[in-house]
């Protein structure tokens, strides 16, 4: 097989659909992601997202369309055998281990990566290598004070922070990131959407998010689902000043 053009998309959803009986949830969704980008994806409530990003994960099937990821036909792989290929899912999956600490879950998330089994994890826990990189992961993601906290007495940004290190340690090729901001108070809100703004350029991220600053904060494009189907792509100004979507969000237009 060739390898992928540079600037090839890292994720492409194509004509994707999906239906729950007679209700349509994704209708001919085609969209991409591109190297670098934070593209978020939007929609009122009950427009779709969740069960796109279901089928981009690889937990839910589509009923006709194709995924592509890096450069492979992804669609009929499971969530596991893309998690080996580099989609990296956060904050609705967590595999957060309370009673460790935040560079113990780290250095179990680095291991873990590198194909060692679980019955490994004791002993792996006095892996200099990984807890090494787990320390250096954590410092990136402002808990170096942290480190030897049990991840049950996080506060929840920093469980959240936490988990985003836990997935940025396994090198994905994409973050997908499902709701960070919910559940969080202002100031904890606002550190991470500058935490992942630190992280804009240097992985791809497919951000679904309710709060709109932090989209449009963050966001270099932005598609907006209404009923299951594409309604725009494109910069955020575009999205902003777009009628059908402003009409979708009809009561909520100063958040957009
Ligand atoms: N397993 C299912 N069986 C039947 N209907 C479903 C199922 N999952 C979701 N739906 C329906 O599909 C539609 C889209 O739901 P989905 O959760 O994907 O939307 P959403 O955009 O993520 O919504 P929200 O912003 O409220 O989280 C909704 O009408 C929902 O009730």
């Amino acid at each position: 097989m060739a390898e992928p053009a540079v600037s090839a998309p890292i994720l492409a959803l194509e004509h994707l659909s999906k239906a729950f009986g007679a209700l349509k949830v994704t209708q001919d969704v085609s969209l991409d992601v591109r190297p670098g980008e934070v593209h978020a994806l939007i929609g009122p409530n009950g427009a779709g997202k969740t069960t796109l990003i279901a089928q981009i994960a690889g937990a839910t099937a589509p009923d006709a369309g194709r995924i592509r990821f890096a450069g492979a036909d992804v669609t009929g792989l499971g969530m596991a055998q893309r998690a080996r290929l580099g989609l990296g899912r956060v904050f609705q999956i967590s595999n957060v281990v309370g009673a460790f600490t935040a560079l113990e879950n780290v250095a179990l998330a680095a291991i873990v990566a590198e194909g060692r089994t679980l019955s490994f994890w004791r002993p792996a826990l006095a892996d200099r290598a990984a807890l090494e990189k787990a320390r250096a992961m954590l410092e990136r993601v402002g808990l170096a004070a942290r480190v030897g906290e049990a991840a049950s007495a996080l506060s929840h940004g920093e469980r959240r922070a936490l988990e985003l290190a836990m997935s940025l340690v396994q090198e994905p090729k994409l973050l997908l990131l499902d709701e960070p901001m919910a559940g969080t108070g202002r100031a904890e809100g606002e550190r991470l959407t500058a935490l992942l703004a630190g992280l804009k350029g240097r992985i791809p991220i497919l951000l679904v998010e309710h709060d709109m600053a932090t989209v449009f904060a963050l966001a270099d494009r932005i598609s907006v689902l209404i009923s299951g189907a594409l309604a725009i792509t494109g910069a955020p100004d575009a999205v902003r000043r777009d009628p059908v979507v402003r009409r979708a969000y009809l009561g909520e237009e100063d958040a957009v």
